[in-house]
């Protein structure tokens, strides 16, 4: 499990711990992890060109002092100096006794930067506060545009590390190599787009640490989660999930939940709706019905919405689904009805015994908390908690990287699989079908949510391939048992 915690909690754990150490002593620890990372990245610092960038505070210390570490092993190394009079003045001695040198000419940084090999972003780390400023950004600019690999101390300068918000520029890195714990803009989107490959460096903040505020899944974790039948299931302990999805308009959002379905643990499958005849023709083994789910027979979970277009049989699906005792997971049109049923309905929601796990894109959520996509795509972080707070219900917010939050607080869960090919026509549809079935089996809705969201986006890699294609909904589908078999083979 990858965990990240808040600027707040990492500075209250970094003083707690300082209490404890000799001066400096962490500050040498992040710069001892950063000058390794950088010499693995550059294949050995001998006879290198690096080039540092150096704002006013001790995310521009660290680079400084990695940069010493880098020129006494053979690198040549010079710090583009953003704020002369405030750069870290011990890490200055340090680079400079150790033969680096300085500039504080943002051109001459430019054209150093367009000729170096590694440029090593220490303009701003926790510290920071909106998009990169002045000379800052034809700075990052430059470095975006040489062949130089491009390594962010801590996070890349110019995101928000508690929210994930990309504001103004910030830096593109390669590789991000981040102290003590992760933070949230690693994990979430935009600015974990912004990261690259991150490297976490110990530095020993483990104990001083509170619980982290976004998680993200690993191969053992999911594996950990993930149904495995006994000598003793059948059909019905392994749990049975009921679907009601798709319309006349759209019956292959039916045919895709179901795929979806099979494939999600569960032991037996019952669809109730109109598009009864393609999933039958289709799946054979589902269990299906042409009337309200209340008429289906005994479910441990039910998945409403996909597809069920906006005529009041959907409605009254949704209604039928919500009133029974068992979890319920709402997508798509199902979302768009629930919005309709007004106040009373997200009493219902709170008044169920059984949880409840809502699974918008960006768009349906803004529409839920009548805000604009906008705002929901910039802070999703944020979002993603107020929605599961107004509704009290467990949300699924997808995107680039699916967000998983349960109402009341606790951390919320990042999917580090996603890839931008997933979003293909009927891929939610999958997950929709997915997600259901593993709370059918039992899982909550919040581990439902995030093992659905991990194995969807494994599948996702798998069936765009090393070098990435498009795929259709239906092969997505086709790929699931083969992420269950990574994810359950890296754990053994
Ligand atoms: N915590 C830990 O455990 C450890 C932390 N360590 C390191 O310390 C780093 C935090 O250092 P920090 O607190 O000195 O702040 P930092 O991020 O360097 O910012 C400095 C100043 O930048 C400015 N500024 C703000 N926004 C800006 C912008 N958009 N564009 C340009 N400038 C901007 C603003 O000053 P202003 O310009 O507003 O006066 C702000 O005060 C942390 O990320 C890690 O690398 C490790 O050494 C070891 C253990
Ligand atoms: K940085």
């Amino acid at each position: 499990m990858r965990s990240a915690h808040t600027v707040h909690d990492v500075r209250a754990a970094e003083a707690a711990l300082m209490a404890r150490l000799p001066e400096g002593a962490l500050m040498q620890r992040a710069a001892a992890g950063l000058a390794a990372v950088c010499a693995g990245v550059l294949g050995g610092a001998y006879g290198t060109r690096v080039v540092l960038l150096v704002g006013s505070g001790a995310n521009g210390g660290d680079a400084l002092y990695a940069g010493a570490r880098l020129a006494r092993r053979g690198a040549s190394v010079t710090a583009v100096l953003l704020s002369p009079g405030k750069a870290y003045p011990d890490g200055l001695a340090a680079l400079r006794s150790a033969g680096g040198r300085t500039t504080a000419d943002p051109a001459a940084g430019e054209e150093l930067v367009r000729r170096a090999d590694l440029v090593v972003d220490g303009i701003v780390g926790i510290g920071g506060r909106g998009g990169l400023r002045g000379a800052a950004v034809p700075l990052a600019r430059a470095a975006a545009g040489s062949g130089a690999a491009v390594v962010a101390v801590d996070l890349p300068s110019g995101v928000d590390a508690d929210t994930g918000e990309v504001a103004g520029e910030a830096v593109r890195a390669d590789v991000t190599v981040t102290f003590g714990t992760h933070k949230p803009g690693l994990l979430v989107d935009p600015a974990a787009g912004f990261a690259g490959t991150v490297h976490l460096v110990d530095i020993g903040l483990g104990p001083d640490l509170p619980g982290p505020a976004v998680q993200a899944l690993q191969h053992a974790d999911v594996a950990a989660l993930l149904p495995v039948p006994g000598a003793r299931s059948d059909k019905y302990r392994r749990g049975v999930l009921g679907v009601a999805a798709g319309s006349a308009r759209y019956p292959g959002a039916a045919v895709l939940a179901v795929a979806g379905a099979l494939h999600g643990g569960a032991g037996a499958v019952r669809y109730a709706g109109s598009a009864a005849r393609e999933v039958i023709a289709r799946f054979p083994e589902t269990l299906v019905s042409t009337g309200r789910p209340s008429q289906a027979g005994r479910v441990q979970a039910w998945a409403v919405g996909p597809g069920a277009g906006e005529d009041a049989s959907a409605r009254v699906a949704l209604e039928d689904a919500l009133a029974s005792d068992v979890p319920v997971l709402v997508d798509a049109d199902g979302l768009r009805h629930l919005k309709g049923l007004g106040r009373p309905a997200r009493g219902a929601l709170a008044g169920r015994t059984a949880e409840v796990l809502l699974t918008p894109h960006a768009g349906e959520a803004a529409a839920l908390l009548d805000v604009a996509r906008e705002d929901v795509e910039a802070r999703r972080l944020e979002h993603v908690r107020r929605l599961a707070d107004a509704y009290g219900a467990t949300v699924l917010l997808k995107g680039s990287t699916t967000l998983v939050a349960a109402p009341g607080g606790g951390p919320v869960r990042a999917n580090p699989t996603g890839t931008g090919w997933l979003a293909t026509a009927g891929s939610g549809d999958v997950l929709s079908g997915l997600a259901g079935s593993l709370l059918a089996s039992g899982l909550s809705a919040f581990d439902a949510g995030s093992a659905a969201a991990y194995l969807h986006g494994l599948a996702g890699r798998r069936a765009a391939g090393r070098d990435g294609a498009p795929f259709g909904a239906h092969e997505l589908a086709g790929e699931l048992p083969a992420a269950w078999r990574d994810v359950r083979g890296a754990a053994h």
